[in-house]
């Protein structure tokens, strides 16, 4: 027996892990960015789930390269806007009072799910009026704004413009025909008003070309930006009459205008890298990472108004799919939201970031409902990962609780097949998890170690190590190559799962013995202890 990372200490206790959860119970210069959100509610789960993806990238390099990376991670609260308005006014406060009250909400929230950022914006702030107008100058200047007639439908619950083709006929609960967005499903209503005009129109072209260095991930999205750019691509209204919308950023040459809410909010993205400053550099590369609700205006608008200021558009765009309740997309606006609040209390923080990630994806959409939450987290972390760790280190299999010697001098016969193919698939698994999850695939890097733990587990199970120490000399020395296998595997599991559950990951390589010093496989890889 060797003293590889000293005795195993404490003890495996943490809830829905060892013991099953039962519902109803208590329980390089980078910036990377995920939403700024719309502060006319408190946050569900739908927004926990993107700050949560966003905050992955930088543990991640971490746990496998062992460096940091300069990375920006902005997270914030976008909160002009007539929503806000009309929701302050529905609950008789003003809209800044609503605006700090849902935004410290958000803020709360994100430190209790552990989501890591450098930089948490809100719109209101004067950095931020700042570098709008100055944005805006820089737009009227270059001759990209002019006053114009804008006619046509608005989407109020989604602040967007619809053409003809955008909209359907629908009916309301009262059984009145409305009309509604193709897209969200939000009533639209027509608008005629004054307003300024930003020259989308001539900007195809140059977006066109922006589209071919194939900035938008997963493709499916390219496709539909791409069918997007080849309809009509009609100018844009940048700014609302102020007798209706007074809660904004005023145009800065004509007060009785406020800026559109969308070309104010995307400008956070300059405002974090200290725009105007004579100190400000882009970020590069930028990622945004959002939800397929809001493509049009970070693959369409925010790169045409970068090219139009002269800037460089974004170098990637990570969108994802929606979490949706009965098949609806969960949004405020809908009131159909999951409180993430509950759902900690029931799940405990990591429980409730590893159903998240491991069943949210890029690609489609994904229901929430409790009893699926109660089944992962019993199968992968209860049973499958947490049984193990509680059988390996148990005192009756490893009575002195520390890390057995790997001398493996024959391995018999018949696990030479089954360990071979355990071996290799968990040599490769970092650099699966590491591609996976620098794409935000993560609920395949999840995936991938899951399967670890099953093999493992398989492992263990087949050669059964408590029999083997009741055995010869020979099969005593098996057994203590299968225990330091499984043990080393379950370090593997416990560093490559710290970005996505950490404090679960801790508990692991805590229980493990792992020094804090040694939890990354930079310089400590799979099979590094022999
Ligand atoms: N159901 C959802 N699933 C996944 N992400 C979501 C969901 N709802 C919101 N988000 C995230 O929040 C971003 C937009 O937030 P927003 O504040 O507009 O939320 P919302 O609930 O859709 O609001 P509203 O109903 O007022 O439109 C999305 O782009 C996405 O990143």
């Amino acid at each position: 027996m060797r003293w590889l990372y000293g005795r195993l200490v404490g003890r495996w206790c943490s809830v829905g892990f060892s013991r099953k959860i039962s519902y109803g119970g208590a329980a390089g210069g980078r910036l990377i960015t995920t939403p700024i959100f719309y502060v006319n509610a408190a946050p569900h789960l739908g927004h926990v789930y993107s700050a949560v993806l966003g905050g992955l990238p930088a543990p991640v390099h971490r746990t496998v390269r062992g460096a940091q990376r300069p990375e920006h991670r902005l997270v914030g609260t976008d909160e002009h806007g007539i929503k806000v308005q009309q929701a302050a006014a529905a609950l008789g406060l003003n809209p800044s009072e609503l605006c700090s009250s849902i935004s410290q909400e958000f803020r709360t929230m994100f430190d209790t799910m552990g989501i890591s950022y450098t930089d948490f914006i809100r719109t209101t702030e004067p950095r931020h009026s700042r570098a709008v107008r100055h944005f805006w100058k820089t737009l009227e200047e270059r001759g990209y704004i002019y006053k114009g007639t804008y006619q046509g439908w608005y989407c109020t619950s989604d602040e967007a413009f619809l053409s003809e083709e955008q909209t359907t006929e629908s009916t309301d609960p009262g059984g009145n025909k409305i009309r509604v967005s193709m897209e969200s499903g939000h009533q639209v209503h027509w608008m005629s008003e004054e307003n300024y005009m930003f020259r989308l129109s001539s900007l195809r072209p140059e977006l066109l070309k922006w589209l071919q260095t194939g900035p938008i991930h997963p493709a499916p999205f390219l496709r539909i930006v791409q069918k997007w750019l080849e309809e009509e691509l009609p100018d844009l209204s940048v700014s609302r009459q102020s007798s209706r919308v007074t809660w904004g950023i005023p145009v800065p040459s004509d007060p009785t205008h406020t800026t559109y809410v969308w070309l104010d909010a995307l400008i956070n993205y300059l405002t974090v890298a200290n725009y105007p400053d004579p100190s400000y550099s882009p970020w590069g590369p930028s990622t945004h990472l959002l939800g397929k609700d809001i493509l049009r205006f970070h693959a369409v608008y925010w790169p045409a108004f970068l090219l139009a200021a002269g800037l460089p558009p974004p170098e990637r765009l990570l969108v994802h799919s929606h979490w949706t309740c009965q098949g609806v997309k969960m949004s405020k606006s809908l009131q159909n939201v999951i409180d993430p609040t509950e759902c900690i209390k029931l799940y405990g923080r990591d429980g409730f970031r590893y159903f998240l990630l491991r069943n949210g994806s890029p690609e489609r959409n994904c229901d929430f409902n409790h009893d699926s939450v109660r089944n992962l987290l019993n199968s992968a972390l209860a049973d499958a990962l947490g049984g193990l760790l509680n059988r390996s280190t148990a005192p009756s299999m490893n009575p002195e609780q520390c890390w057995p010697c790997y001398q493996c001098k024959s391995v018999p016969s018949s696990a030479k097949d089954q360990l071979e193919t355990l071996l290799e698939a968990l040599q490769g698994l970092p650099r699966v998890v590491d591609r996976y999850m620098n794409t935000f695939q993560v609920h395949k890097a999840l995936e991938a170690i899951d399967g670890g733990v099953r093999s493992s587990n398989a492992f263990f199970q087949s050669q059964a190590p408590w029999k083997l120490f009741k055995g010869t000399e020979e099969d005593k020395a098996w057994g203590r190559c299968v225990l330091y296998l499984t043990l080393e595997a379950l370090r593997l599991y416990g560093t490559l799962l710290q970005p996505a559950v950490p404090g679960l990951a801790q508990t692991i390589l805590h229980r493990l013995g792992v020094g804090h010093d040694r939890r990354t496989l930079k310089g400590n890889p799979f099979l590094s202890s022999d």
